[in-house]
């Protein structure tokens, strides 16, 4: 039996669609969304996923502002860049693309962002008001990763996920979505200790280290569905992800992708967001 590889880019191309009609709908009521951008320094990775942001909004119609920033702008003259940007009825999504510099306070910077502007997901209220399942703005790769389980029918419910990484932006939120869906969570780290043996026994297992071949075919349990989110730019060109995809596919039932599979899932969930938030200001 060969595995179903999970093309996010499909997925995201269908739902790009959707979005280009309700931006089409929100101009019809006078409303023109817009997602502003800010990026700091010439970190070269950060250049291609703002560029890549870029052209999806165009593609659907939403307007994108990319603001500039010097390596060795002040947190006080950040702050005030986001302020403006919180106070322009015109600007519906503010997302500081990370990382920042270190002389920068990151979470002084993201709990500055007005939260119903929050399109990465990422201010303090939109974190707790997901981990209490209200309504929020969610975080980006993890709605992302949502949305395509969801497409490939994936039960969740009582099924063993365990997801490898904790940070803020993905591991520690994919981790309080798969439990709202009624999955049992395992959360791993660079500290587990017999990682392998934990990750044996998932049947969603998200991957989130950002570490080439953290998983390898004895790693996965037969039959599982395996959700790739890393993505380590080669010195010669292309993209790979944190799990052996060649070896892995052979074992598992669904496995996403590196290129093309979480990636497009997590840009067309920013397009998502800005709209969402536009929506509201649709009278
Ligand atoms: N404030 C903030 N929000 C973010 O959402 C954010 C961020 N900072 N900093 C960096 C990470 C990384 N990230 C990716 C987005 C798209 C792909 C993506 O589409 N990758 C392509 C491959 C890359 C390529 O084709 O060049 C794919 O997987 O098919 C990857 C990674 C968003 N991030």
């Amino acid at each position: 039996m060969s595995a179903t590889i999970m093309y996010g880019n499909l997925l995201a191309n269908q739902i790009r669609e959707e979005i280009k009609a309700e931006v089409e709908a929100l101009k019809q009521s006078s409303v023109h969304p817009k997602l502003t951008v800010l990026i700091i320094g010439h970190n070269p990775a950060s250049k291609t996923y703002v560029r890549m942001k870029q052209k999806a909004c165009e593609k659907v119609g939403i307007v994108s502002q990319v603001i500039e920033l010097e390596e060795d702008i002040s947190e006080e003259e950040l702050l005030y860049q986001i302020e403006k940007l919180n106070k322009d009825t015109n600007v519906h999504g503010i997302l500081v693309q990370l990382p920042l510099p270190n002389h920068i306070n990151e979470d002084r910077v993201l709990e500055f962002i007005n939260p119903n502007k929050d399109v990465d997901g990422f201010h303090p209220i939109n974190i707790g008001r997901m981990q209490i399942g209200q309504d929020a703005l969610i975080p980006c790769t993890p709605l992302g990763i949502m949305k395509l389980l969801e497409f490939y029918r994936v039960e969740t419910k009582g099924k063993h996920a365990v997801v490898v990484g904790r940070s803020n932006i993905v591991g520690k939120p994919i981790g309080q979505l798969l439990l709202n869906q009624d999955a049992t969570v395992t959360y791993c780290h660079s500290k587990t200790e017999n990682l392998s043996d934990i990750t044996k026994q998932a049947d969603i297992l998200i991957v989130a280290t950002g570490k080439a071949n953290t998983i390898q075919a004895a790693d996965v349990k037969v039959g599982a569905t395996i959700v790739d989110v890393g993505n380590t730019f080669l010195e010669h060109g292309g993209v790979i992800g944190d799990v052996d995809f060649e070896a892995v596919k052979e074992k598992v039932e669904r496995i996403t992708p590196v290129p093309k599979g979480v990636g497009p899932m997590t840009i067309t969930m920013l397009l998502h967001n800005t709209i969402k938030v536009a929506s509201h200001f649709k009278q």
